[in-house]
């Protein structure tokens, strides 16, 4: 072969090499535009950032635009030099289930044994009934249960203990009902990130759990993006861009004191659109001056971040061990936005599990996600059936 034909076969080889790779390229697809993060996994992506965004004629409030007009939000830490694994979300329930099973004994104990008894009169129906009560489990679910248990053992007649089991069982996830739908938004919609707003009184756990719940959605491989909105409590923002940081996640914020939180949401939802995550977390302030200016800052949040996309979900997260206190803060929160979801917290750290009924009943809105301590795979998606096992088989 001459040097000629053979210079000119290798030429074709390179060229046919680089054509390969090029179409590999472009099937593969980008997702973001360049200089932005492909993945909030990758320890060295570049934090995505832009320009304030500018106001919009729809008819919102003048105070609203100028709000996303004066954004000044910047992204915080989006790496760590050991990025965390977090554990899958799947089953989770089931291996936090000692933490229920420990605090929730008096429940589940208290009512098998109670029911279990040769004769049941009416003193054993009261000691059911205050079990129920003390339990949170709130005086109308109450009476509803009892009355159901109650004709069931006039009907059904005295059972051994299995049987007593399988009753309480199958009436507590009835009360709970397994049918509602207590997923949690985390998927783009068209060319939108998924919009989740987390709101509830200061202490709760707001910010922690969002923490957790990115970790959730990367284990589940999505994109996340924080916005740190919690512009009132000065280490909130860096509290949240540590729990994203530590598994590869971005956050939003804002460097200037008592910036504006609506700005900032909305600094942070123009990100996540740009960046093309699959789901951002507004964490919010849970005090205020007054209750008033609070419920107002949240509405302005949404209407704000509404701008650009829809708010998908609003999650509540109340602390389990306040009881009835929680349901009061409930009702205020959820005149001031939709809330979509509960987040119940802390529940490792009460006997009150009835609580969950409680609040699903009273709300209308369910139980979506629980904490279960304060580790950072501790948060859980609500189970009925895992749920009421834990409450019974403890
Ligand atoms: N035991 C237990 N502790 C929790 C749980 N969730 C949160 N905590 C703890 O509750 C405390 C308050 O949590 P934060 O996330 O700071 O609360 P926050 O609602 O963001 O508070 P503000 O920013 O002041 O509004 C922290 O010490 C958390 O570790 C849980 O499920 N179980």
């Amino acid at each position: 072969m001459s040097t000629e034909l053979t210079l000119i076969i290798v030429i074709a080889a390179v060229v046919l090499l680089g054509a390969v790779v090029g179409i590999a390229a472009l099937l593969r697809g980008k997702k973001t535009k360049p200089g932005t993060y492909t993945t909030t996994r990758d320890a060295d992506d570049p934090a995505p950032t832009g320009p304030a965004p500018a106001g919009t004629d729809d008819g919102v409030t003048t105070e609203d635009e100028r709000a996303a007009a004066d954004a000044e939000a910047s992204v915080g830490p989006a790496s760590s030099a050991v990025l965390e694994t977090p554990a899958p979300a799947a089953g989770r329930l089931a291996r936090l289930r000692a933490r229920l099973v420990k605090s929730n004994n008096a429940l589940g104990k208290g009512l098998l044994a109670l029911l279990s008894q040769d004769k049941i009169d009416d003193d054993v129906w009261d000691e059911i009934e205050e079990t129920l009560l003390l339990a949170d489990l709130g005086a109308e679910a109450t009476s509803e249960l009892v009355d159901r248990l109650r004709e069931r053992v006039t009907v059904e007649g005295l059972r051994d203990a299995g049987a007593v089991r399988s009753m309480l069982r199958e009436e507590l996830t009835l009360l709970i009902d397994p049918t509602v739908d207590r997923s949690v938004a985390s998927e783009r919609r068209e060319d939108r990130p998924a919009v989740v707003m987390v709101v509830g009184v200061n202490g709760v756990g707001k910010t922690t759990t969002i923490g957790k719940m990115a970790r959730v959605f990367v284990a589940e491989d999505k994109d996340v993006l924080l916005g740190a909105a919690d512009t009132f409590r000065a280490a909130a923002a860096e509290q949240l861009a540590t729990w994203g940081s530590r598994v590869g996640v971005p956050t939003v914020r804002s460097f200037e004191d008592g910036a504006d939180p609506a700005s900032v949401a909305y600094e942070a939802v123009k990100s996540g659109i740009e960046g093309e995550v699959d789901v951002v977390m507004v964490d919010t302030a849970g005090r205020l001056q007054n209750k008033v200016g609070l419920m107002d800052e949240l509405g302005k949040i949404k209407r704000v971040i509404e701008k650009q996309a829809q708010v998908d979900e609003v999650l509540l997260v109340l602390d389990a061990t306040t009881g009835q206190n929680g349901l009061n803060q409930a009702k205020v929160f959820s005149e001031a936005v939709n809330v979509t979801g509960i987040v119940l917290t802390k529940l490792d750290g009460t006997a009150k599990g009835g609580i969950v009924v409680a609040i699903q009943r009273q709300l209308g809105v369910p139980v979506k996600l629980v904490g279960l301590g304060e580790g950072a795979d501790d948060l859980a998606p609500f189970e009925v059936n895992d749920f009421v096992d834990a409450l019974l088989d403890g």
